[in-house]
């Protein structure tokens, strides 16, 4: 990756303002969740209201298992690229390795590694909401580094474990009972990713990840010390720095989760920027609910005041016709979750 290659310069309007990068900012909210559950109910209702992001600390997932994953996913992307082609994502098998990810059309500055976390996943075998075939997708796994696979299975059901909980502190600040979304991933269809972004020799024209908003119900990310990840702010179109903190995890609301609020937690636009010296990894869990959910904000949110503000869809459809995208680069926008949006 060492030309400037115009597949990846980013419109003008999008490029980042590099002296600004790595200006370090507090205001995203970090949660201790060992704080009385109480409170923590309110803090994670308000963080997810003003940011749709926040970091989480005490949050029982071990923190070794996470300097192992880092260091795998360090040896797996250290590879030359023949072995990391062994794995490599095609129509078969969406996950794997791939190097040619866009994100509205640009190519983004970075190679990624994915699997599911049930395997096998089940999704719609088209976007036709008539075709009622299903396909069954399993994972790809490499042969290096040895034990990779059991160390990738062992880390994501930990963060399985703290997505969960963070789904119930969300329902609860939602007024919704503590379970009331739980039965939307009894056959989820989650995956887990890692990010690998080398250093850039034009971090001004491209970007790690262009600017987008995640598809599920949250997020949850474990990123390394290097820094890079952007959030815009809503109250002035700022983007804001997320400061890597030791051993915490950023959580972020996704699409389905801003469609059960009715728009009350609102799906955050973010984006990574990339620098010269340094590599950077992060690993984000999209915790996405079973192909077969339908989505719609909940009955015990909307009323006569607050009437619905989508109609109802199904997350498997609506997933699959994101993705066809990233095998044909299309001309049209990607399907995004305003196109399910009730007319005022
Ligand atoms: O690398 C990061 O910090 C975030 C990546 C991201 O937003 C994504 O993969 O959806
Ligand atoms: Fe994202």
């Amino acid at each position: 990756m060492g030309d400037v290659d115009p597949a990846f310069i980013q419109p003008p309007e999008f490029r980042p303002k590099v002296q600004n990068n790595m200006e370090i900012d507090d205001e995203i909210p970090v949660i201790d969740l060992s704080t009385d559950p109480k409170q923590l109910v309110l803090e994670v209702g308000h963080a997810c209201q003003k940011w749709g992001f926040f970091q989480v600390i005490n949050h029982g997932a071990p923190s070794e298992l996470k300097a192992r994953i880092e260091k795998a996913a360090k040896e797996f992307f250290d590879q030359p690229i023949e072995e990391k082609q062994k794995v490599k994502r095609d129509e078969v098998h969406p996950m794997g390795y791939h190097d040619q990810e866009h994100t509205k059309n640009v190519r983004d500055w970075k190679e990624v590694f994915d699997f599911w976390l049930q395997d096998p996943t089940f999704l719609p075998a088209s976007p036709e909401p008539d075709d009622k075939e299903l396909r069954r997708l399993t994972n790809q796994w490499p042969e290096y580094p040895l034990g990779f696979r059991e160390l990738c299975e062992d880390y994501a059901r930990e963060v399985e474990k703290l997505a969960y909980k963070l789904l119930e502190l969300i329902s609860l600040s939602l007024g919704l009972s503590a379970d009331r979304l739980q039965g939307y991933f009894k056959e989820q269809t989650t995956f887990l990713r890692f990010n690998y972004y080398p250093p850039c020799p034009y971090p001004e024209l491209a970007l790690g990840v262009g600017p987008h908003k995640d598809g599920g119900a949250l997020t949850v990310l474990a990123q390394d010390d290097v820094g890079g990840l952007q959030i815009r702010r809503k109250s002035d179109g700022e983007w804001i720095p997320v400061k890597p903190i030791p051993d915490a995890y950023i959580i972020n609301i996704g699409d389905a989760t801003q469609v059960w609020s009715n728009d009350k937690y609102e799906s955050p636009e973010h984006r990574v920027v990339v620098n010269t010296e340094k590599e950077r990894f992060s690993i984000p869990f999209f915790f996405f609910p079973a192909h077969h959910a339908m989505l719609k904000p909940f009955d015990e949110i909307v009323n006569e005041q607050n009437p619905a503000r989508y109609r109802e869809f199904n997350w498997g459809k609506f997933v699959v016709a994101r993705n066809r995208s990233d095998y044909k680069k299309q001309n049209v926008e990607n399907i995004q979750i305003r196109h399910f949006r009730v007319v005022d």
